[in-house]
């Protein structure tokens, strides 16, 4: 791996995961196919939510760059930030691919919630907390990255048996759609505990909305079911 982490809210063993797979990140048939198929639904939420046109971006923990290109794809000026060198290199490539404009760093969301506070009209950190060990950190880095009255969106898998079954068990023993250790369970975080982050954050939690998975007709859907995957929308005050 040559991904360097220092005393950074960062799981080098998670980064790896990452790193190692990063070459199929844009193969929707690949283990990154359960992303490719949810991002219609959070772009257009997001979207809804803030006219991404014209907007000044910043997605943490970016990856090979899904959403980060879907929302430049909308008209969004957007930095994408991840601390996997592959992952990034694989989102850098495929801009020539895409023939669009992301500005993709490696930097933690905290050195650049530092080096560029209150910069960005819009926040987005999806799939991504529940992969480092400090989860509140990055939440506090995500509010200090938006401009006052900017809005902060954050996703990830809840914590209780129901999620442990369907997260765990459904999508990397029986369905297989992911693959075995990709989640630990432990990290997975209540929306509880996720609007508390926010809140300390100094943030207003305005939406909990839930994301669900039909394995029948494999198609998600968002709606009141948090139990599983759910996204939150909080918008920082003016
Ligand atoms: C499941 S992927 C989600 C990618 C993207 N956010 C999406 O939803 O399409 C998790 C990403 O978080 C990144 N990541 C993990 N720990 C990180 C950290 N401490 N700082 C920045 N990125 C991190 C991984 O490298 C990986 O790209």
């Amino acid at each position: 791996m040559n991904t360097t982490v220092t005393q950074q809210n960062a799981d080098p063993a998670e980064l790896q995961k990452f790193s190692e797979l990063a070459h199929r990140w844009w193969d929707a048939e690949s283990e990154f196919k359960p992303l490719h198929q949810i991002n219609p639904l959070r772009l257009d939420w997001i979207d809804q939510n803030v006219g991404l046109a014209g907007k000044r971006v910043i997605d943490i923990g970016c990856g090979g760059g899904i959403l980060a290109e879907s929302m430049a794809a909308r008209g969004a000026q957007v930095t994408g930030v991840d601390l996997s060198d592959k992952a990034l290199g694989v989102a850098r490539l495929h801009l020539f691919e895409s023939n669009l404009t992301v500005d993709y760093r490696k930097i933690s969301a905290e050195d650049i919630a530092a080096a560029e506070p209150e910069s960005f009209d819009v926040v987005t950190c999806m799939e991504m907390l529940e992969h480092v060990p400090d989860p509140a950190s990055t939440v506090a880095a995500a509010a200090r990255l938006a401009k006052p009255g900017g809005s902060v969106f954050f996703s990830t898998l809840n914590r209780n048996p129901k999620s442990y079954l369907f997260a765990v068990i459904g999508a990397e023993y029986i369905l297989r759609m992911l693959p075995r250790g990709t989640h630990e369970y432990a990290r997975f975080i209540k929306p509880s505990e996720l609007s508390r982050f926010a809140r300390d954050a100094g943030l207003e939690v305005e939406e909990v909305i839930g994301m669900t998975y039909n394995p029948i007709t494999k198609v998600y859907a968002l709606g009141r079911d948090t139990d599983v995957n759910y996204l939150v929308r909080c918008r920082k005050p003016a």
